[in-house]
């Protein structure tokens, strides 16, 4: 189905003016000051992690060739690519896998100007496997700060439950995250990920109950490949402050009023609803009407290597969605550092850089 090598980006005018505004605004986008709010741990093993991991374990049925890893990562639906991030999770087997993936996955981040991510992470899906969970800690705080130091790309946790794997990992997440011997420093919020379809919202709600309780804020995937009842139930039952994705707003007018009224942003990954399939085509995507219902649109890539697609190429996809110059995209990089849970002066300082890199660009 998805051919991962046809992957949307800014597509070429017909004139040659044209192509070169595109490629101005690609040079534009890979230079700007940018924050990630939904992006996955294993969904961001890039080909090089991959085959760095499979061959500490040759097990495994994950290919390490990257031509092969294409086929590989292409999927019919989305219960097939939660078969595949599983393979995926396989590989990562002792607490030095999980170091190893977290630091690259920081520097990945670095070269595309990432200055600040919200990285998804599924702690059960390790402890689970074996890992014990003092030192699958250790190995995330461990790369979070080497990589600060290293990159200066600053990483924060969202731990989410695997809602498929049923309540005990609900019940795993919730421990893991608000245990205050375990509770790493890096963490800022609880999510839900996984398939929606069979596997309702509201049952999460003491998990997520306790979980506020500890500080955490709410970030559940909701409307990915359900309707938009189940963005309601993550606004009322889980107390949603961010909805990951969130697609399936734009068929409800009063749920856009709500989320646009109550400044609850939208985790919105263009490239990743088409290689799902929750979306059949870009053009079909309902960005243009998040963005006219006043909703708090936050750009995003998900899984990067496993959708084709990188942080800057979903910014290219969005700026010809929305037909976008610089002063839009920046407008839209600054979105994701309101919607996220830095303190105020965090967010300051990315937005003024947003501003600086923005006007020196646009300078005669
Ligand atoms: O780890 C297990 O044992 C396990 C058992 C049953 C089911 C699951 C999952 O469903 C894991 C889902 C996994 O997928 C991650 N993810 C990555 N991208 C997305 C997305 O676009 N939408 C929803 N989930 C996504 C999620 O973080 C979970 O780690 C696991
Ligand atoms: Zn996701």
């Amino acid at each position: 189905m998805t051919d991962q090598h046809a992957v949307p980006e800014v597509p070429e005018g017909p004139t040659s003016a044209t192509a070169s505004a595109a490629r101005d605004l690609h040079a534009f986008i890979a230079g700007l000051p940018k924050a990630e709010l939904h992006v996955h741990h294993v969904g961001s093993a890039s080909p090089r992690i991959v085959s760095e991991l499979a061959a500490r374990h040759p097990d495994s049925k994950v290919p390490t060739d990257p031509e092969a890893l294409v086929d590989f990562f292409t999927f019919t639906d989305f219960a097939h690519f939660i078969d595949v991030y599983l393979s995926v999770v396989d590989l990562i087997r002792t607490p030095e896998d999980v170091r190893l993936l977290t630091y690259e996955v920081a520097r990945d981040m670095a070269r595309q100007q990432v200055r600040y991510a919200e990285l998804t992470v599924t702690p059960y899906s390790s402890t689970s496997r074996g890992i014990d969970e003092r030192a699958f800690m250790d190995a995330i705080e461990d790369a979070r700060k080497a990589a600060e130091a290293d990159f200066g790309t600053v990483l924060r946790w969202c731990f989410d439950i695997p809602g498929e794997a049923g309540l005990a990992s609900a019940e795993e997440t919730a421990r893991l995250a608000t245990t205050d011997a375990l509770r790493p420093e890096g963490l800022v919020s609880f999510g839900l990920g996984g398939p929606e379809i069979g596997v309702p919202r509201p049952q999460f709600k003491p998990y997520f109950d306790r979980a506020i309780a500890a500080g955490l804020h709410s970030v559940p995937h909701a409307g990915e490949t359900t309707g938009p009842e189940t963005v309601w139930d993550a606004l009322t039952e889980l107390r949603a402050e961010r909805i990951g994705h969130g697609t399936s707003s734009a068929k409800d007018p009063k749920l856009l009023a709500h989320l646009a009224e109550h400044r609850i942003a939208l985790e919105v990954c263009p490239t990743s609803n088409i290689a799902t399939r929750a979306v059949r085509t870009l053009d079909e995507h309902p960005i243009k009407e998040f963005v006219r219902a006043g909703i708090l649109v936050t750009i995003n890539s998900d899984d990067p290597p496993m959708f084709g697609t990188d942080l800057n190429n979903e910014y290219a996809v969005a700026a010809r969605l929305l037909d976008l110059d610089e002063q839009g995209l920046a407008a839209l990089a600054k979105n994701a550092v309101e919607a996220s849970f830095l303190d105020a002066a965090g967010k300051a300082r990315i937005a003024d850089e947003i501003d600086t890199y923005t006007s020196a660009w646009l300078a005669p």
